[in-house]
C-alpha cells in the first residue's frame, strides 16, 4: 500500500484524515497506556490531545507513525490501514515535531530540513528548492540561516527549523508532540501565532500533543480531553469544551484554568482595596487602579510581597493584598 497525498483529502491540500478504531496499547511490563480509544481527525483539521500526565497522548501520537505498536484495533489515514505498512516508509510520509525538536546537531539548518526528502531520494535541485521554500515559509531567510547549525539558532529559530523538517517531503499527516513549549511564553505566543498561519496556508491533518489548555483553545478545531488509560471524556470545539463540559472531569480541567483566565479580563477596582498605610506604601510594587487582576497577581509574586500600592494617575489610592487577588479569581472562576 502507498499512503498517497491524496488518501482521503478531501478538505486539506495533501492531508489525510486520520481515523483511530478502538485502538489499545499495554506495556510489556502490563501498563495500560490506552485501553479503547476511537477518534476521527478530519483532512486539514488541527485535532488537540491535552489532558493530565500519563493519560497516554503520546503514546496515541506514536501509534499513529507506529513509533509504538498498537496492541489492538486500527488506525487509517485516509482509507489506508497503517498497521499493515513498512513502519519506516510510513514515516517517511508523516511529518513528527518533538518537543526540543531533535535537530541532528552536526548538520547545518538546510542538511536538517532536507533530512526525509534525502532518505526519498528526491534530486538534489528539488530538495535545495524545497529547501529554500520551507524555510521561508516559517519565517527564515534561506541565504542567512541555511548555513548555519543549530547551536547557532535561538529557541524559537530551533523551533521553526523542526516544523521546517518535519513539513519537507509534503507529508500527508503532521504530529507534534509540546511542539512550543521548550520556549519562553512570549515566544511561544508567537510561534503559535506564525504556526496558525502557516497552517491556514497549509492546511495539513494535524494532532497535537499539550499541556497548555490556552494553546489547546488558540490552535485547535478541535479539542480531544483524555483521562486516564487514554479515556477519550470529550471531543469538540474548544468553544463546546469551554462552554458545555461533557463531564465532571472535563469541567474541573477546565475549570483550573478558566479562574485564571477570568483574572486577566478582571479589572482592580476601588471595592477591594484596603486603606493605604501611613507611608503611603512606598516600599510596595505598584499596580494601576484599572489594570488586570492578573498583571497585579503577576506583580506580587515577582517582588513576593502581601500587598501591592493602587495607584490612579500615579497617586496611591489603597493597598490591595494577595489574598483579595486570588479571591477574584476563585469568585470568578
Ligand atoms: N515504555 C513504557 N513502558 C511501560 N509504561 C509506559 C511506557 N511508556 C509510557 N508508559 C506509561 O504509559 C502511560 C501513558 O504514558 P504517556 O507518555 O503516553 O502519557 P502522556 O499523557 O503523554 O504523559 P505526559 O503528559 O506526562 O507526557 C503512563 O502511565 C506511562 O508511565
Amino acid at each position: 500500500m502507498d499512503v498517497t497525498p491524496e488518501a482521503g483529502g478531501d478538505a486539506g491540500h495533501g492531508a489525510a484524515s486520520i481515523t483511530l478504531e478502538g485502538i489499545r496499547k499495554r506495556y510489556p511490563d502490563g501498563t495500560e497506556a490506552v485501553r479503547e480509544l476511537s477518534l476521527e481527525v478530519k483532512a486539514g483539521e488541527l485535532a488537540v490531545l491535552i489532558g493530565p500526565s500519563g493519560c497516554g497522548k503520546s503514546t496515541v501520537l506514536r501509534m499513529i507513525n507506529r513509533l509504538i505498536e498498537p496492541t489492538d484495533g486500527r488506525i487509517l489515514l485516509g482509507d489506508d490501514d497503517v498497521t499493515r505498512v513498512d513502519p519506516v516508509g510510513l514515516r517517511r510520509r508523516i511529518g513528527y515535531v518533538i518537543q526540543n525538536v531533535g535537530l541532528f546537531p552536526h548538520q547545518t539548518v538546510s542538511a536538517n530540513v532536507a533530512t526525509v526528502p534525502g532518505l526519498l531520494g528526491w534530486p538534489r535541485d528539488r530538495t535545495r528548492r524545497r529547501v529554500d521554500e520551507l524555510l521561508e515559509l516559517v519565517g527564515l531567510d534561506p541565504a542567512q540561516f541555511g548555513r548555519r547549525y543549530p547551536h547557532e539558532l535561538s529557541g524559537g529559530q530551533r523551533q521553526r527549523v523542526g516544523v521546517a523538517r518535519a513539513l519537507a517531503a509534503d507529508p500527508v499527516v503532521l504530529l507534534m508532540d509540546e511542539p512550543f513549549s521548550a520556549v519562553d511564553p512570549i515566544v511561544r505566543t508567537r510561534l503559535q501565532e506564525e504556526f496558525l498561519r502557516l497552517q491556514a496556508e497549509v492546511r495539513k491533518t494535524i494532532v497535537l500533543v499539550t499541556h497548555d489548555l490556552d494553546e489547546a483553545v488558540r490552535l485547535g478545531d478541535r479539542i480531544a480531553v483524555l483521562s486516564q488509560g487514554g479515556h477519550l471524556e470529550q471531543y469538540d470545539t474548544p468553544a463546546a469544551i469551554l462552554g458545555t463540559p461533557a463531564s465532571p472531569f472535563v469541567r474541573e480541567f477546565v475549570g483550573a484554568d478558566r479562574g485564571i483566565r477570568r483574572l486577566a479580563v478582571t479589572p482592580v477596582t476601588r471595592e477591594v482595596l484596603d486603606p493605604l498605610p501611613a507611608d503611603g506604601g512606598a516600599e510596595l510594587p505598584a499596580v494601576p487602579l484599572g489594570g488586570s487582576a492578573y498583571d497585579a497577581l503577576g506583580a506580587l509574586l515577582t517582588s513576593a510581597a502581601e500587598h501591592a500600592v493602587v495607584t490612579e494617575d500615579g497617586q496611591p489610592v489603597g493597598l490591595l493584598s494577595r489574598e483579595r487577588v486570588l479571591g477574584l479569581g476563585a469568585t470568578v472562576g
